[in-house]
């Protein structure tokens, strides 16, 4: 089975792109979503979290278990580089196994891994092609402040923190253009297709 990697920086349209693999019937990981569940679920990995972060960054939710204080991680990791990749160093191998037992469980020509940090953990190298949603960085800000309420210091604060979309195609074996210029369904269909019926024009 064939494992496709699709990455962009924050406000690419990636979530977006992913949900026209899904409603193609192609199953699709998120590695943001699977993060959250991990850091939510497994005991070690948030016993682990909170001897670094403080117990403080868990709180007690109503069905009686543990959730992550998601603000006020992110108020840590996202004003400290170090902090923040002691959280990924935590979190991000937890993701990769997780995403590898899930792949095992699927019957499809191919697997969609959705992941925001696909090069910047170790993930892409599980992908058999890897593929990256790029749109201008002034649209990539308006989209994520008009879609969570936040300023513009917010967004510019994770940016930060992700590879440039250059760096990003120049790392991607495909490109996924989502500016307000591109229809992304055809591009979708398009790899769709290559993937089912001539993957070898695409995967060497
Ligand atoms: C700090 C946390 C708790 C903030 O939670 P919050 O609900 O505000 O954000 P969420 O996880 O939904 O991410 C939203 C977007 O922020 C950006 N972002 C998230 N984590 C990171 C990171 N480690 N580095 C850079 N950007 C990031 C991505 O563009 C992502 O799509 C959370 O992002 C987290 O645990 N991050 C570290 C683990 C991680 O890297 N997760 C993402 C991939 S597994
Ligand atoms: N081509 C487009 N035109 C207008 N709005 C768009 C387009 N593509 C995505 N959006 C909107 O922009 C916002 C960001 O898209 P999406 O959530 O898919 O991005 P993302 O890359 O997954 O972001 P994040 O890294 O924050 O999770 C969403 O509200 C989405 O509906």
């Amino acid at each position: 089975m064939i494992k496709v990697g699709l990455t962009g920086g924050i406000g690419s349209g990636k979530t977006t792109v992913s949900r026209i693999f899904s409603v193609l019937g192609i199953p699709v990981f998120s590695a943001d979503t699977e993060g959250k569940r991990l850091m939510a679920e497994d005991a070690g990995l948030a016993a682990a979290i909170m001897d670094i972060f403080g117990k403080d960054t868990y709180l007690h939710s109503e069905g009686g278990g543990l959730q992550p204080d998601r603000r006020k991680l992110a108020g840590i990791v996202f004003n400290n580089e170090e902090k923040l990749n002691q959280l990924n160093a935590l979190v991000h191998p937890a993701v990769i196994n997780a995403f590898e037992t899930w792949a095992g469980q699927q019957n499809s020509a191919y697997v969609i891994k959705e992941s925001a940090l696909l090069f910047e953990s170790d993930a892409w190298k599980h992908s058999n092609l890897n593929i990256t949603v790029a749109a201008p960085e002034e649209e990539r800000i308006r989209r994520v402040m008009k879609r969570d309420g936040v300023e513009r210091s917010a967004v510019m604060n994770r940016m930060k923190h992700q590879l440039s979309d250059e760096e990003r195609i120049q790392r991607a074996d495909l490109v996924i253009w989502n500016d307000n210029r591109s229809p992304v369904i055809p591009q979708v269909l398009a790899i769709h297709r290559l993937l089912l019926y001539s993957p070898t024009d695409l995967i060497l």
